[in-house]
This record gives C-alpha cells, structure tokens and sequence, in this order.
C-alpha cells in the first residue's frame, strides 16, 4: 500500500455506558477510494466524527498526512484537506445552489466573486449546472445530495469522507451518483465513504472496512468482506451475500 493519507490508532469513545468505538485502527491510503460498512448503530458515524474533529475520542489518535490531529476542530482539519459530508442535507434553503456552494470555497477564497466561480467549476463537476440559480429548496432528494458533495468538494479536500451520499435515492439516481463519486477520486481526491448502498460499494471501492457493535470485525477487498462468515452474520444475511457474489461472478454488481 501507499503512504497513509489518514490513519487512526486505537481509537475509543462510549456515549455513557454504550461503546460506540472500540479500539478501531486502521490506515487510509493516499489516492484510494475505500468505505466504512457495517449494521445500524455499528459506530460507523461516530468515528467519522472523530475522525474529523466532531468528537474528541476517550483513547486513541488520529493521524492526517503524518500530523497528529486527534481532538482538533474540525474547521482546522476542513483547512489542512480533510472534509466530511452529513447523512442528514442542510442547505441554506433560501441561498441559490452557487452560494451553498461558495459557503464551501470561502474556506480558501476570501474574495466572494472567486468563490461564486468556483462554484460553478464544482457545480459541473458533480453535475449541477444547470440548477445554479436556483433556490437549494428547488432541489430534489437527489439535488440536495449533489449540493452536499459540492460544498465539500468546493473546499479543496485531499480527503473526502462522504456519509451515505447515496441513501434515499432510489436504483436510477444511484446509479447516476457511482460515476461521480468515482470522478471525485479520480480528480486526486482520497475518498473514504460510510455506505449502505452495496451495489455502490462493490462498484467503487478498493478497500472495506466492517464496523459492528464498535469494533473492526474484517476488512479486505469487496469480494473478500461479503464471503467472509463474520459480515455474513452480523450485517449482510445470506441472502444480500449470496446474491452479491452471484452479481460479481457475473461481472456486475446486484
Ligand atoms: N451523541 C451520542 N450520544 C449517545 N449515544 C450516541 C451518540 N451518537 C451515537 N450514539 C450511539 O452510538 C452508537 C453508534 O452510533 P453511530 O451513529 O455511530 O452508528 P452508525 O454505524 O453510523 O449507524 P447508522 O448506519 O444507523 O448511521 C449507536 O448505538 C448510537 O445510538
């Protein structure tokens, strides 16, 4: 493997009595695109969190481009390249999408008409052209997550750690993201992406982790993590397994 754009050691953090992380290490690799899986409540968001800054971890530490970063905010991680997008969409509703997006260039471009054209620039690139002067509140489910991905992508990360930018869409739209989540990380950008979404996980990703219950139970490629017992049992059922691996041999994906 590369060098490590991101690597977390030993990270921990409860919530009271309830373990959400557990001991999780792992190393992101610069220029990969890898995800996170893992059941519901796995702890998948809360590292993302403490990985970004959101959360201080109890134990552990986290590593970006070499610099110990554990417990920095996450608008001095945002600067240094590391940025994260949301499950839940909230755009400034009355704002245009070129504005929502320029929220994110201001990050590096202090002047207001530089960071309004590189929001257009972003805007194409994740297919949103078209609706830059509309109202964020015009947008549909699908539109609201394109503008999600552009306002990260106009801060300039180096990594992008995207949560489910594919959920609530439905097979069409899904398929019309994979591409441009794929064109993301071959820009440059390092992306690591908590997905529900297993058809777009076994499409896009080099690497996957498996969270449950806090803890790292496997990793490997996608072929490697849906046929291994461990994710069987605790995320996929035999069935999603089965027919992930029957979608693969065929040289798809289910
Ligand atoms: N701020 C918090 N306070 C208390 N408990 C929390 C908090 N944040 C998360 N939890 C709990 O920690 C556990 C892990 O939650 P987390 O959101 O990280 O899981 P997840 O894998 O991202 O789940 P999902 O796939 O449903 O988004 C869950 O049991 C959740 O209820």
């Amino acid at each position: 493997m590369t060098d490590s754009l991101l690597s977390i050691k030993a990270l921990s953090k409860s919530f009271g009595g309830l373990k959400a992380v557990q001991n999780v290490s792992l190393d992101v690799p610069a220029g990969s695109l890898t995800a996170l899986i893992g059941p519901n409540g796995a702890g998948k968001t809360t590292l993302f969190a403490l990985m970004s800054g959101f959360l201080t971890p109890d134990n552990g530490q986290v590593y970006f481009d070499r610099q110990d970063i554990t417990g920095r905010a996450p608008h001095l991680n945002a600067r240094l390249g590391m940025t994260r997008t949301f499950q839940i969409v909230q755009p400034f509703a009355l704002q245009t999408v070129r504005e929502n997006i320029a929220v994110g260039a201001h990050l590096h471009l202090k002047d207001r008409r530089s960071a309004l054209s590189q929001a257009e620039l972003v805007a194409h690139q994740v297919g949103l052209s078209a609706q830059l002067d509309k109202p964020a509140s015009d947008l549909t489910v699908a539109g609201r997550k394109r503008l999600e991905l552009a306002r990260a992508l106009a801060t300039k990360p180096r990594l992008l750690l995207l949560d489910e930018v594919l959920a609530g869409l439905n097979p069409q739209e899904i398929a019309e993201m994979i591409p441009v989540v794929r064109g993301i990380a071959q820009s440059g950008v390092t992306v690591l992406m908590i997905e529900h979404v297993m058809q777009a996980v076994m499409n896009l990703a080099q690497h996957v982790w498996v969270l449950a219950q806090g803890q790292l139970i496997a990793q490997g490629s996608p072929a490697e993590v849906t046929a291994d017992t461990r994710v069987v049992e605790a995320y996929l059922g035999h069935g999603t397994a089965a027919r992930l691996r029957a979608a693969a041999q065929a040289g798809g994906a289910a």
